[in-house]
């Protein structure tokens, strides 16, 4: 009997000792710890506005809270930082160009100052950088861990083995397919034109397009398939991006766990699909050495394959992973620079008459569309700059530091763990760094310099910074020139009263109600 009341004497001091455990770190975890995160951030001389608890400054970053920014109208047309980042605009007014905000219970150190950027970044490679962990959780049906989001030595391996894929040798040998997709797309508009319907919504069009192009030059897959893939992709990023899903605040994902399980089965069927074309592939290799098909996954299976003999080769899975991050990240961003230039031109004749006597000129002795020609099209270049700094359609870079950063010589460190939000649209749109012209369009202030006459070097960042900048930028320089090129041969392009200008973040900078021009035949 003794011995039975000591047993559940001992059980439930067990029982009471878990229990204290546990109330403990929760209490750490939720409220010590980004308390100290906070003072310590305070301490190094970075503050913001107050954050609550649980949800940070979350409820103080609501899209619809313009009201204290009017409409931009005809004249302020491309001064769009106010409407799509409404609650950094604020805080910028009352903080300057670096505070610190909270998603939840994580720390965001925002920054839209380059000289800072530069001393934060200098000396860091592309490995030692982090991603945010709390944004890990919420992309992993998307990019997995992909090239996007792995760290580490992991990075460097995956870099490595997918950098010559994109080599300007390789991406010559796709114009062709570029070509050929894109016409298709014109056949169809050319069809509509002689229909009678002139109005075209040419962002999902062109979308549609080069969803096509990547499917095609990266795995060679069918139309078929790729139609599959990108309808799964399309519609678990809705189910992601569009509702606000309390990042940061501890257990909020058991509030989305149908949202959560849906995207989780539709990237499942997505790797599903992925993953058959990967070791049809892979098969197809073993059993012919000679044959060697060079879209990216082939060569970053060759690639793969040859550095095996070495280090590891890429599984099955990380290729997945990464056929899904240049699907995702190839298709969409490139559409988006096409789309909102196509928008641009249709605002300015001027600039749409001399892109297509650039392109007239360049290809008048053929009319084909070489790697030669494409390198003749400096003012297209130009254009290209001009509308990512405008409308750059990845809004943001992302990082988390690692290791406590110390900024420059000084004694500022940014505490290991803190993410960091660097505000790409803000930066962009900075008259302190532009000058006074910085909401016109411009294309020229690229003429003479790469960074288009900004006063900083780091100023313009459309694609990223340091190692870890975008790998497909000439991939997207590419086709952007090809598709460009084959539109103004064949179409006169003016924007339609239907269209409504409303730039909005979905992960990207997107046009929220389409793109509507009217088309006419040249
Ligand atoms: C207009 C077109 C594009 C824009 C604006 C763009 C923008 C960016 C930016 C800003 C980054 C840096 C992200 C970071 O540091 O966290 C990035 C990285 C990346 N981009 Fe792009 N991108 C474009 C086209 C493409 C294309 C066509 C592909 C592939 C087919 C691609 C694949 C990637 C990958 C894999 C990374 C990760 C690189 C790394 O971390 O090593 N992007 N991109």
């Amino acid at each position: 009997m003794v011995f039975f009341l000591l047993s559940i004497q001992t059980l439930n001091y067990v029982i009471g000792s878990i229990t204290l455990f546990l109330l403990c770190t929760l209490i750490s975890m939720l409220w010590i710890s980004p308390q100290k995160m906070k003072d310590e951030l305070e301490r190094n001389g970075f503050s913001g506005p107050s954050p609550g608890f649980p949800y940070g400054n979350l409820f103080q970053m609501t899209k619809n809270d313009t009201t204290s920014f009017p409409y931009p109208t005809a004249g302020t047309l491309h001064d769009i930082h106010d409407v799509v980042f409404p609650y950094f605009a604020r805080w910028r007014k009352s903080y300057g160009n670096i505070f610190v905000y909270w998603l939840g219970t994580e720390p965001f150190l925002y920054i839209a100052d380059p000289e800072f950027l530069k001393q934060v970044t200098a000396g860091i490679l592309g490995k030692q950088w982090g991603k945010p962990n709390v944004f890990k959780h919420d992309r992993k049906p998307m990019f997995g861990n992909g090239l996007l989001m792995v760290e580490g030595n992991d990075w460097t391996h995956h870099r490595h083995v997918i950098s010559p894929a994109f080599s300007m040798t390789n991406l010559n040998t796709m114009i062709g397919l570029m070509e050929e997709n894109t016409n298709k797309m014109l056949e169809r508009w050319t069809n509509l034109v002689i229909s009678g319907q002139r109005e075209i919504d040419i962002e999902k069009h062109v979308t549609e397009n080069a969803a096509e192009i990547i499917a095609k030059t990266s795995f060679g897959i069918n139309e078929e398939n790729g139609k599959k893939v990108f309808e799964k992709l399309r519609a678990m990023q809705a189910m992601l991006f569009k509702t606000n899903r309390l990042v940061g605040v501890p257990f909020s994902k058991f509030l989305y766990l149908k949202q959560s399980y849906d995207a989780w089965k539709l990237g499942k069927e997505i790797d599903e699909l992925l993953s058959a074309v990967i070791k049809s592939r892979r098969r197809r290799r073993c059993s012919d050495a000679a044959q060697q098909e060079n879209d990216l996954l082939g060569l970053m299976l060759a690639g793969s394959d040859e550095k095996a003999m070495q280090e590891r080769r890429l599984t099955t899975r990380e290729l997945v992973d990464e056929c899904k991050t240049f699907f995702f990240g190839g298709h969409e961003t490139t559409a988006l620079a096409l789309s909102w230039t196509l928008l641009m031109l249709a605002l300015h004749p001027d600039w749409q008459s001399t892109l297509r006597e650039e392109v007239m000129l360049a290809t008048q002795s053929s009319g084909e569309l070489t790697s030669d020609v494409l390198s003749r099209l400096t003012k297209m270049g130009w254009v290209l700059n001009e509308v990512l700094r405008l409308y750059s359609p990845a809004p943001n870079v992302q990082r988390q530091a690692r290791e406590d950063i110390r900024i420059g010589k000084g004694d500022k460190v940014i505490p290991k763990g803190t993410n960091m939000w660097i505000d790409v649209v803000a930066m962009h749109h900075d008259a302190a760094l532009w000058g006074p012209d910085v909401f016109q369009f411009r294309p020229e202030r690229f003429a003479d310099s790469i960074h288009g006459g900004c006063k900083h070097r780091m100023g313009f960042l459309p694609f990223g910074f340091g190692g870890r900048i975008c790998v497909g930028r000439n991939l997207t320089v590419t086709e952007y020139k090809v598709v460009l090129c084959l539109i103004l041969r064949k179409f006169q392009l003016s924007v339609s009263p239907a269209y409504q200008h409303e730039p909005n973040i979905m992960l990207s900078l997107r046009p929220a109600n389409g793109i509507q021009l009217i088309l006419t035949s040249l």
